[in-house]
C-alpha cells in the first residue's frame, strides 16, 4: 500500500466550485452525465434516466402518546422499472424529502443492475426523527404510511425494505398492515422483514458483508494485505457495524468507528465485538471506554489505509477532502462523496469503490429473501452467505474489467456495467424511442 505521503492543499480543477451539489438529486444526476460519455446508451434513455417514473407525497397523521396529532410527509420515489419491480429502502430521518428520495431511487436503480438483479430503482421515507417516536408511535407511523403508499407498492410492483432509522420490526409493522388490507399474508411486499415471519437470514448484516467482501478484493487488487491495514468506519449501524467487525474478523485493523454522538480511537485496533452498535444498545460507541475520542470530522481525516464512510451522505465535500488522508474510500452509505470530492479524490489517485457496488449485498440479499417468499422456503444462512460471495465477486469483476479496459475510475466503471444493462433492456423491450 502507499506510504501516507502528506496531503497537499493545492488547487484543482474541483476547489472553487460554488455549485457543489448538496442534493442526492443533484450528484446522481451529474454522476449519470459524467458516465454516460463512457458508453453508447441512447442520448434519449439517458434523459429519461434523469427523471422518475413517478413519485407518489403523502401526509402520514399520528396520534402521539400523548394524544396529540401530528402530520408527518412521506414519499415513494420510483425511478425506472425497466429490469423488474422498483426496490429499494424506506428511510425515516429527519432530512428525508422529494430530492433526497429520487436521488437515492436512481442509485438504487444502478445498484440492482450492477448486481444483474431483475430490480429497477425506487426509495421513500417519512421525514421524522425516529429517536423522538415511542415504539407504540413508530408502529402507528409505520402503518399508517403501508396504508397511503399501497396502491403504489405491491410484491411485482415495487418492493421497499429497511434503510436508515428502520429496521427489521419496521419491515414487520408494514407487511401486517398491507396483509391485512389484502386478506392474505403478502410477504413479499417488503424484504428484511425478521426470519420468522419470510425474511431472509443474513440480510440485517448483508450491506456491511458487501462492503467487507468488496474491500477485501480492493486491497487485493492494489496488492496490499489486509493484516496490515487500518481502517476508520463512520456510522456503526446496520451496515457500518457488520463491515466494521468482518473486516476485523478478516485481519484488518479497524482503528475507528464512530454514532452521531463522535468517534472512538484506538491506534492499535478496537475490538469491533465489544463495541455496542446502535440497534444493540444506543449510545454505546461514542460512550465506548477507548483510549481516545474524536469528532466525525477528525475520523474523516485519519491517516488510515481505507476509510469506510457508513452513515449519512455528503460527508466527504470540497470543505474536507483535502484533509482526507485515507489510501481508498470504501463507500458504505449511499451517495457520502458528493460529485466535487470525488473529482478531487481522482485526481489524487484515491480510488473510490462506489456505494452501489460497496453496499449492494443488502438489496442482493432482499432478492434472496423475495425468492424465497416466492417459493416459501427459506434458505440456510451458509447458503446466503455463500451467495451473496458469489454475487458480490461476480459484480466485482465486471467493475473490474471496465476500470482494467478503459483506465476508469470505479464509479464510472460500475455506472457503465449498470447503464449498458438498462439500455440494453431498454432497447429489447422497445419501451424507447
Ligand atoms: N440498511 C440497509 O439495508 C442499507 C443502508 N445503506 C445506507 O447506509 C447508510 C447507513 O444506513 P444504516 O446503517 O441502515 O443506518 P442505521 O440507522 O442502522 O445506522 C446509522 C449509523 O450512523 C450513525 N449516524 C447517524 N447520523 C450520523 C451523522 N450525522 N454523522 C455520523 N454518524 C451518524 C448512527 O449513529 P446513532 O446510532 O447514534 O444514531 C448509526 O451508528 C445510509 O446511507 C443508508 O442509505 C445502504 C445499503 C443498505
Ligand atoms: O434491500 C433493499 O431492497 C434496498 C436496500 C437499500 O435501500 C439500499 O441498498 O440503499
Amino acid at each position: 500500500m502507499p506510504d501516507h505521503a502528506p496531503v497537499e492543499h493545492s488547487p484543482t480543477t474541483a476547489e472553487g466550485n460554488d455549485d457543489e451539489p448538496s442534493s442526492a438529486l443533484a450528484t446522481a444526476r451529474r454522476q449519470l452525465e459524467r458516465a454516460t460519455t463512457h458508453t453508447d446508451v441512447d442520448e434519449g434513455v439517458v434523459e429519461r434516466l434523469k427523471h422518475p417514473t413517478k413519485l407518489t407525497r403523502v401526509s402520514v397523521p399520528l396520534r402521539r402518546d400523548d394524544g396529540s396529532l401530528e402530520v408527518f410527509t412521506g414519499y415513494r420515489a420510483q425511478h425506472d422499472d425497466v429490469r423488474g419491480p422498483y426496490k429499494g429502502g424506506l428511510r425515516y430521518h429527519p432530512e428525508v424529502d422529494a430530492e433526497e428520495c429520487i436521488g437515492l431511487s436512481m442509485w438504487m436503480t444502478w445498484k440492482c443492475a450492477v448486481m444483474d438483479l431483475p430490480f429497477g430503482g425506487g426509495k421513500g421515507g417519512v421525514a421524522v426523527d425516529p429517536r423522538t417516536l415511542s415504539s407504540g408511535e413508530r408502529e402507528r407511523l409505520t402503518r399508517r404510511f403501508a396504508e397511503e403508499i399501497r396502491d403504489v407498492i405491491g410484491p411485482k410492483t415495487d418492493v421497499p425494505a429497511p434503510d436508515m432509522g428502520t429496521d427489521a420490526q419496521t419491515m414487520a409493522w408494514f407487511m401486517d398492515a398491507y396483509s391485512m388490507q389484502s386478506g392474505e399474508t403478502t410477504p413479499g411486499v417488503v424484504t428484511g422483514k425478521p426470519p420468522v415471519i419470510g425474511g431472509s437470514h443474513g440480510r440485517e448484516g448483508a450491506p456491511g458483508r458487501s462492503v467487507a467482501i468488496v474491500t477485501r478484493e480492493a486491497v487485493d487488487y492494489y496488492d496490499w494485505d489486509l493484516s496490515d491495514v487500518t481502517v476508520a468506519v463512520q456510522g456503526f449501524g446496520s451496515v457500518g457495524a457488520p463491515a466494521a467487525r468482518l473486516l476485523d474478523e478478516w485481519g484488518a485493523t479497524v482503528v475507528a468507528v464512530s454514532d452521531v454522538d463522535g468517534a472512538i480511537y484506538d491506534p492499535a485496533g478496537l475490538d469491533t465485538n465489544d463495541v455496542e452498535a446502535h440497534d444493540e444498545r444506543p449510545g454505546m460507541v461514542s460512550g465506548y471506554d477507548a483510549p481516545e475520542t474524536l469528532t466525525n470530522a477528525e475520523l474523516l481525516e485519519l491517516d488510515v489505509d481505507v476509510l469506510v464512510p457508513a452513515a449519512v451522505g455528503n460527508v466527504v465535500t470540497t470543505e474536507n477532502v483535502h484533509d482526507v488522508s485515507a489510501d481508498m474510500v470504501v463507500e458504505g452509505a449511499n451517495g457520502p462523496t458528493t460529485f466535487a470530492a470525488d473529482a478531487v479524490l481522482e485526481e489524487r489517485d484515491v480510488p473510490v469503490i462506489p456505494d452501489i457496488l460497496a453496499n449492494a449485498g443488502g438489496v442482493t440479499v432482499s432478492y434472496f429473501e423475495w425468492l424465497q417468499d416466492i417459493n416459501r422456503r427459506q434458505w440456510s444462512l451458509d447458503r446466503v452467505h455463500e451467495e451473496l460471495e458469489s454475487e458480490m465477486l461476480g459484480a466485482w469483476d465486471a467493475v473490474r474489467r471496465e476500470v482494467d479496459a478503459r483506465g476508469l475510475t470505479w464509479r464510472d466503471a460500475a455506472y457503465v456495467v449498470a447503464l449498458s444493462r438498462i439500455g440494453e433492456a431498454k432497447s429489447t423491450r422497445g419501451l424507447w424511442p
